[in-house]
């Protein structure tokens, strides 16, 4: 029988170096049964390449672990990861949008046999039912993946790692339930869908798993997690309990210094009396049925909502990404048919945009990191042969060094770069460009509490070069910290606006909940 106190996960003295750079150093991590443990850091400061440790994707140089107490080989094999009930949930959740639910489910059956077998199919549904009424799920095993929301596809994923976790043959005294490894399976949902994960996440540990939780979101952390555990610059520098900690230690546990930027807030950057600079009239496209939109050189313009109400819609159909069915946006004395925008015609006429999946829309992941921030100066510069060699180099190393991108090495391949610093490049490349309007799509996600604090910092700075700024997100802290107006959309139009020193979290919150009382049950249950 399995000793119930055994911790699920031993880590220690892991240390790992890529060519000259020690990413980890002496890691020491245990991970209990039935806790939720939360994985933290700086962007760049070790979390991912210590998972993909346990994933058996790395070696480490140093180290060993132990799993359900035995010691395994390094690097982890296939064999233990199955034998110890190790399942991993990564960002992208590794879904077949053109399969059902039911195949998901069976996706390693689907990928390695002759698919779900007739006669087993009755007693799969049965199985995957109740695998989703005990984790208060409701998805239907027969729709497919690509007609599912966001919310429920993370679900999904999550109800398909444990399902292997939970098989017939764990302990009776149901111990030894394994280690779900979550890596920022929420960065992409909206705030208001990200209860109902923690509360699956709950569901999973109550039942002997522990959980591994990497997440960037310090109030998500603090609410869903037993305990933390802190890397700084890849080494550990806390493990604590979760409820002995307020957010400043947490913060300070991260960052290493206090970030007063938190408490205080950015001081919001106040729109001149110029005409806008841009202006849109009935847009509409997507779920949006209809924006007029007015937006000074040096404003801040949130757009938020409930998904559904086509406001992370609004930059995709400004910048073209997603096509437009009517209106006109106008930047300066430009005047653009909203239906004949595309991402070509935007950039031209000086809209930069930060789409908020990155890693497909908004970078080439192949090229080195200085070549993607120079992409787009290169255009600028007059074409293809403006920077070559080292004068680019010079030119991105700059760039990275004045937005703190780490490490500022413009030779490194881009896809080596940690998330939170994929996104700071990324925000390096389109500033350069000098841009009339910046569109900005959930800026900040995946990104750590000092790095958001330089992007806000950044935005503001575009803000007072006469920037007109719109950025559409749910994380309305993030909102209240650099807007100076907020729109809330419902249904596709403008139901609500916030403005001035109304502009808090606060604020919002009241917005929103107000929203939420006047939409009808069915909306309401959506949100
Ligand atoms: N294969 C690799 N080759 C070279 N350097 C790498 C490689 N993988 C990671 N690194 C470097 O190791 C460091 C740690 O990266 P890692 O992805 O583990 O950070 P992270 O804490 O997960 O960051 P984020 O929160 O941004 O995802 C970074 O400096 C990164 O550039």
């Amino acid at each position: 029988m399995t000793d119930p106190a055994r911790p699920v996960l031993r880590m220690r003295g892991v240390a790992k170096t890529f060519g000259l750079t020690r990413v980890l150093q002496d890691v020491d991590l245990t991970v209990r049964r039935g806790e939720v443990h939360g994985l933290l850091g700086q962007n760049g400061s070790g979390k991912s390449t210590l998972i993909k440790i346990l994933a058996g994707f790395h070696t480490p140089d140093e180290g060993s672990i132990e799993l359900d107490g035995a010691s395994v080989d390094l690097p982890l094999s296939a064999v233990d990861r199955r034998k110890h009930r190790l399942r991993f949930v990564h960002q992208d959740l590794a879904l077949l949008p053109s399969l059902t639910v039911l195949e998901n489910l069976l996706a390693d059956d689907v990928a390695t046999g002759p698919g779900i077998r007739p006669r087993r199919r009755r007693a799969e549904l049965a199985r995957a039912t109740a695998q989703f009424d005990r984790f208060g799920i409701s998805l239907r095993p027969d729709t497919l993946v690509r007609d599912i929301s966001r919310l429920d596809r993370a679900k999904l994923a999550i109800a398909r790692a444990v399902s292997h976790l939970g098989d017939d043959d764990g302990d009776a005294d149901g111990a030894g339930r394994g280690l779900l490894v979550l890596d920022e399976p929420t960065a992409f949902l909206p705030h208001s869908e990200v209860a109902e994960l923690i509360a699956l996440m709950r569901a999973v540990a109550a039942q002997g798993t522990g959980v591994l939780f990497v997440s960037h979101d310090l109030d998500e952390v603090l609410t869903v997690t037993d305990r933390v555990s802190v890397l700084r610059d890849g080494q550990l520098v806390g493990s604590e309990d979760t409820a002995s900690l307020a957010r400043e230690d947490l913060v300070r546990l991260i960052v290493g210094r206090p970030v007063s930027v938190l408490s205080a807030g950015s001081a919001p950057v106040s729109a001149s009396q110029e005409r806008p600079r841009l202006q849109v009239s009935a847009l509409r496209g997507g779920a949006v049925q209809h924006l007029d939109l007015s937006v000074h050189p040096g404003e801040v313009v949130g757009v938020t909502g409930v998904i559904g109400s086509g406001f992370d819609e609004v930059t995709q159909l400004l910048f073209g990404a997603l096509r437009a069915s009517g209106g006109s946006v106008a930047i300066d004395d430009l005047e653009l048919e909203a239906r004949r925008l595309s991402p070509a015609t935007a950039i031209k006429a000086g809209v930069a945009y930060l789409p908020s999946d990155r890693a497909v829309q908004g970078s080439a992941p192949s090229l080195t990191v200085g070549e993607n921030v120079a992409l787009l100066s290169l255009r600028k510069g007059g074409g293809p042969f403006a920077l070559t060699g080292r004068r680019l180099e010079r030119h991105a190393g700059k760039l990275l060094r004045d937005l703190d991108v780490r490490p500022p090495e413009p030779a490194l391949a881009y896809a080596s770069l940690s998330g939170g610093n994929q996104q700071k490049a990324m925000m390096a490349k389109w500033l350069v460009t000098g841009p009339k309007v910046l569109l900005l799509s959930e800026p900040t996600q995946g990104v750590d509490v000092g790095a958001r604090e330089q992007i806000f910092t950044l935005i503001a700075e575009a803000a007072r070069q006469g920037c007109a700024v719109v950025c559409s997100s749910s994380d309305l802290d993030q909102l209240a910290q650099i807007c100076n107006r907020v729109l809330l959309m419902r249904r596709g139009v403008v139901s609500d606006e916030v403005h001035g020193e109304a502009v808090t979290k606060a604020g919002l919150t009241e917005m929103l909940f107000a929203d939420a009382v006047v939409r009808s049950p069915r909306a309401t249950s959506d949100a």
